[in-house]
């Protein structure tokens, strides 16, 4: 049986094939999340990860930010991971010797486009600084690199202006250009209708990297790509800027669910994720889509009768998908099916009348705790007075 429920208007609404492939930024805006470092043994653990999933580019970091920074991006292109170890660069030569420097198969070249940007932060005109990116675009194709041009803040900047410049970076022979949705602007349908443009002037592959700063990183992901974008950028958890980037995870179990691509192992992505947390001490929120704790956790009584029956009806997809596990928690919600499944795998068989006194002590004891765990319930069990039967198992 299918591990998940079909989505039926997929098919009435119509969805296009996506060719795409999957650029991991974690280990580089992922980092820039405020207090986030990662060490390079750590770096090595999650691209690893990254890698057997099947991520096809791994952005391992900026080299020029510092000595360590580069000793990590240099260690991510020796383990000779199936995925393009790509680096992050400024539009100046000295980023670009750095990754270089690195060995890095890919370099992401970015100048930021936008009014705001050009006057507050580079403090240069239009042309100025597309002049700086062109170069340096060329200087890294002259060696050898697969070259992303990136516009920073491409979203805010002047539609016209912006087609121009991916055309001068297309005939730049850019091998990439990137829409950067940089304080993440977009909504589904602005990105489709602006993808869907591009696509009419350019024919250098589009790559989507949005920010979640409306929460609608992941929809603008995949608008995108169904408007034709080719490289969607992602990171662990999400974790990023500010509210950060489009989340591996969530992307990751859409691909399948909408549009059948396979090619991932999806089963990897809770140990990735927990793996995340770790190292960058950012915990997920516990309702977080697919990596929360409570992703396949139930409480209420409604719902656990159902799903220990057919878990399909409150799970849109087996938590085993993604490598994660169902939780049944026993709180103020607790019903009795869903007690006379918890007791048994206790190892204790109790009577209707028991396991219906048993639910009224579990609903008075909670409404001064959140949820009660195995031991406390096996107190109020063994509590419980006038109780008949009470089979201790193994
Ligand atoms: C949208 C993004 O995520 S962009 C990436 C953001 N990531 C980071 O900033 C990584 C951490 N940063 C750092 O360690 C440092 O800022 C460094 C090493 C990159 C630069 O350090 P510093 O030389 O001290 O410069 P500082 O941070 O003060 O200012 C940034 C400089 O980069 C310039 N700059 C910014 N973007 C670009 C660009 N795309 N191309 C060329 N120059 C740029 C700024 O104009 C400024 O130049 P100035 O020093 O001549 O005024
Ligand atoms: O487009 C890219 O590859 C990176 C740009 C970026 O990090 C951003 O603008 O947030």
């Amino acid at each position: 049986m299918q591990d998940y429920s079909l989505n039926q208007f997929l098919s009435l609404a119509g969805t296009p094939p996506l060719d795409i492939e999957i650029c991991d930024v974690t280990l580089r805006d992922g980092e820039q999340m405020p207090g986030v470092v990662f060490r390079a043994d750590e770096k090595l653990d999650i691209a690893l990860r990254l890698d057997e999933i099947g991520v096809e580019v791994i952005e391992a970091g900026f080299p020029v930010v510092s000595a360590a920074e580069m000793n990590a991006v240099k260690e991510v292109c020796n383990l000779g991971l199936k995925a393009k170890i790509s680096a992050l660069s400024r539009s100046v030569k000295k980023d670009v010797d750095a990754a270089i420097d690195c060995g890095v198969d890919m370099i992401s070249v970015f100048i930021a486009t936008s009014d705001l940007h050009l006057k507050h932060k580079l403090h240069m005109s239009c042309p100025e600084a597309i002049a700086c990116a062109l170069q340096t675009v060329e200087y890294a194709k002259d060696h050898g690199l697969i070259v992303r041009f990136s516009a920073e803040d491409a979203t805010r900047t002047d539609f016209e202006t912006l087609k121009k410049l991916y055309k001068k970076a297309e005939e730049y022979h850019a091998d990439y250009v990137s829409v950067a949705d940089t304080v993440g602007i977009m909504n589904p349908r602005t990105t489709y209708y602006m993808i869907s443009e591009l696509r009419k002037s350019i024919k250098t592959p589009i790559c989507m990297h949005c920010h979640d700063d409306l929460g609608m990183a992941l929809a603008n992901t995949l608008a995108g790509a169904e408007a034709g974008a080719r490289q969607l950028h992602t990171t662990v958890n999400g974790i990023g800027e500010r509210s950060g980037n489009t989340p591996l995870e969530e992307l990751l179990i859409a691909l399948r669910l909408h549009y059948d691509i396979e090619s991932y192992d999806l089963s990897k992505i809770k140990d990735l994720s927990q793996l995340v947390q770790t190292y960058s001490d950012v915990p997920v929120a516990k309702n977080k889509a697919v990596v929360g704790t409570n992703a396949f956790s139930h409480e209420s009584g409604i719902h656990v009768a159902a799903v220990l029956e057919e878990p399909r009806t409150y799970e849109l997809y087996s938590p085993e998908l993604v490598g994660a596990a169902r939780h049944i928690i026993i709180g103020k919600h607790t019903g009795v099916k869903a007690l006379k499944y918890i007791t048994q795998r206790m190892g204790y068989y109790l009577k209707d009348q028991e396991l219906g006194d048993l639910s009224e002590r579990v609903k008075m004891c909670s409404e001064y705790k959140h949820a009660i765990n195995c031991e406390e319930l096996r107190k109020l069990i063994l509590n419980m007075e006038n109780i008949e039967v009470i089979y201790p198992g193994p």
